[in-house]
């Protein structure tokens, strides 16, 4: 394999986040972001990385993720960075269910799109637009190897103990109910990197990582392998997020539907879409929270309260999950951006050796760093995730393999 360039994929409900990599040298040659795809006011947002091209930008309808593939080849195209180039080696299309088969990044054929496609009712917001992401790429170079890496991949290893529901078995086993996990690629490379920061070996050290984005996972993390994540059968469950409710009594659900008069479709739009920060005070962006706390709104304060309390509940318990911690990470938009959510979150774990440094928690970068202050056992970490350079070197080590192969 001659050519060493990977575009990247990852399809989201009503995005489709892409970067074109080298991975001669791990550099960026585009990057771009469509969103509200389906809507009237879709907007393609791409950045060439290369020469001295502007930001551009599409405003207008684009009805599906069909269409926002192909509105990204002709952006890439205008770059000539074209799919039809021979440098691109493969692409890598970020999957976030793959159930219990795959464990690792895999070569997409039809019987792995098959089963993707089977996974679709535990994963009804975001298998769909992966799959689409896949036919689609698949159709402008079917030459080429497709590669699907697996937010569920890296929990693979949790324990039963914590991987199971505690519901009949055979019910469980019959509709393949368990606790998958999401994120993976964001948590698998964020630990490594907090290991690497420490100046250790990923597997001498344990870590809780805490990924804060829109969508929002903590997990356990012993010696670079997962022993606990807080999202389960789908991405809904663990952290207040900021439009899902995460964790709730499963009763909620069966009253909203006897008493409420709800359908089961409008509990989980209600659950998934209108809950978290969103549905606590109408806003799901952690800036504009801050915003109206600073000027005294009482009901961004409670919705921001309600997010630490339950982010302090998973720090509390996954310390107790792994006995010894070494460090603690945040990552994703709101966890390397938002200095009072990491101070918030760790105030008062003093006696469990957690503490954060006011002037280095308000320091501003994108390297991964340290916020605790040097006599904190438990160190305090922020560290920028990269889904899509995991993602690009996962796909490009596979691809080289499948050309070796064939
Ligand atoms: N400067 C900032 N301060 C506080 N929060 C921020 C900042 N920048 C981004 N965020 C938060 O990060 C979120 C997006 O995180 P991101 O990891 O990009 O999410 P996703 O990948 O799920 O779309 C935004 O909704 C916002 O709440
Ligand atoms: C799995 C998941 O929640 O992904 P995202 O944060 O991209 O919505
Ligand atoms: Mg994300």
């Amino acid at each position: 394999m001659s050519s060493s360039r990977i575009l990247v994929l990852n399809s989201g409900s009503s995005s489709v986040k892409y970067q074109l990599l080298d991975m001669a040298d791990s550099s960026r040659l585009a990057m771009g972001l469509v969103e509200r795809i389906g809507e009237e006011t879709s907007r393609l947002k791409h950045t060439p990385l290369t020469g001295d091209g502007a930001e551009r930008e599409r405003t207008g309808p684009i009805a599906d993720h069909e269409a926002a593939l192909k509105a990204v080849a002709e952006e890439l195209a205008a770059d000539g960075l074209g799919l039809d180039s021979p440098e691109l080696a493969a692409i890598g299309h970020r999957v976030v269910h793959g159930g219990l088969k795959f464990t690792e990044p895999t070569v997409i054929d039809d019987a792995v799109l098959a089963e993707i496609e089977r996974l679709v009712p535990v994963a009804p917001l975001h298998n769909p637009a992966n799959i689409t992401g896949i036919r689609t790429a698949r159709a402008l170079r079917p030459d080429l190897p497709q590669v699907a890496v697996f937010d569920t991949a890296f929990h693979t290893t949790m324990p039963e103990s914590a991987a199971r529901y505690a519901i009949d078995v055979a019910t469980a086993d019959e509709h393949r109910v368990r606790r998958y996990g999401f994120h993976g690629t964001s948590h698998a490379y964020v630990s490594r990197a907090t290991a690497k920061l420490l100046g250790k070996a990923p597997e001498d050290v344990n870590v809780i990582v805490l990924h804060l984005g829109n969508g929002a996972s903590a997990s356990a993390v012993r010696g670079g392998k997962c022993v606990d994540t807080s999202m389960g059968l789908t991405p809904l469950e663990g952290l207040v997020m900021g439009t899902r409710s995460g964790d709730l009594d499963p009763a909620v659900i069966f009253h909203l539907a006897r008493v409420g008069g709800l359908s089961i479709d409008e509990i989980d739009t209600l659950l998934n879409k209108k809950s978290g920060l969103i549905g606590l005070c109408g806003d799901n962006d952690m800036r504009e929270i801050r915003r109206r706390i600073d000027e005294g709104d009482e009901q961004a304060r409670l919705a921001f309260d309600i997010y630490i309390h339950r982010l302090k509940k998973y720090i509390g318990g996954y310390y107790a999950v792994l006995g010894r911690v070494d460090a603690i990470a945040f990552t994703a938009g709101v966890g390397e951006n938002a200095a009072p959510v990491r101070e918030a979150a760790v105030a008062g774990l003093e006696e469990l050796g957690l503490a954060v440094d006011g002037d280095l928690n308000g320091v501003r970068s994108d390297e991964p760093r340290l916020i605790s202050p040097e006599y904190a056992r438990v160190k305090v970490a922020v560290v920028p995730t990269d889904e899509e350079l995991e993602i690009a070197t996962q796909t490009y080590a596979l691809a080289a393999l499948a050309g070796k192969n064939s």
